[in-house]
């Protein structure tokens, strides 16, 4: 396929090598109007606004995935094989899992486990472990240590359910799991096949534990370290 796409009206070029992705446009919105200077709208499609600009000189660009795998699917596998881009960034928010993962801390997610289904379209003979980049994880691990946030490096669980009938999201803390959010392993797996690199970074909104939550306002508008760390390693 080229560009433009079903769902990114941007030409090639349009894009920095590194796209920074919130599940939400509107935190995707908050990053340009609070950190990029020289800011174009480069997609505007379904008002999953994409935005190019410059952060300390560097060029980056910014747009939601949307929420799940398949939005995800959609706009990695896009970005990676028609926009040359070669990094992306999730910037997003999960539900804690562990006890000393408390709301706000940053979580960076080393793998990805998955109740979803998106591994089986490369038709592999086992299950598929998704990662990160190691190197992009060590910069943004040493970006966390130099700004002295509460961080934890692990695994996180990539839910195709938000609300899950079965109630048994915990049995992942189990297996050490940290969080729960929808995105990450679609992402590091449609990464894997494009020989590209991914991350995901996540702010902790909510505790499965404790029942605590942030509210929708600062889900979109705060969590700033977490937007910081992924500007850096940009
Ligand atoms: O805040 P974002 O990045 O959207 O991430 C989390 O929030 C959404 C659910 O509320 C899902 O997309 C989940 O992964
Ligand atoms: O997917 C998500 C995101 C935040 N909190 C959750 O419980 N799940």
């Amino acid at each position: 396929m080229s560009t433009p796409t079903p769902h990114i009206s941007a030409k090639v070029g349009d894009f920095a090598k590194t796209v920074l992705m919130p599940g939400d446009p509107l935190r995707a919105k908050f990053i340009v109007d609070h950190y990029l200077e020289d800011a174009v709208l480069v997609n505007p499609v379904r008002g999953v606004n994409g935005y190019t600009g410059t952060y300390k000189g560097k060029k980056v660009s910014v747009m939601a995935s949307g929420m799940g795998m398949p939005s995800m699917g959609i706009y990695s596998y896009e970005l990676f094989h028609f926009y040359d881009v070669d990094n992306i960034i999730r910037i997003g928010s999960a539900g804690s899992l562990q006890e000393d993962l408390k709301i706000r801390d940053i979580a960076f997610g080393m793998g990805a486990c998955t109740n979803s289904s998106f591994a089986r379209q490369f038709e592999l003979p086992g299950d598929f472990a998704p990662i990160a980049s190691f190197e992009l994880l060590q910069k943004a691990v040493k970006a966390a240590e130099n700004r002295k946030v509460h961080y934890k490096v692990g695994n996180f669980l990539s839910s195709d359910t938000f609300y899950d009938d079965s109630q048994r999201t915990m049995d992942w803390a189990k297996m050490g799991i940290l969080c729960v959010e929808m995105e990450a392993a679609a992402l590091y797996m449609n990464a894997a096949r494009a020989g590209k690199n991914a991350l995901a970074i996540c702010t902790i909104s909510d505790s499965i534990i404790t029942g605590e939550q942030t509210t929708s306002e600062e889900r979109q508008n705060s969590f700033h370290e977490m937007m910081e760390i992924a500007l850096e390693i940009a």
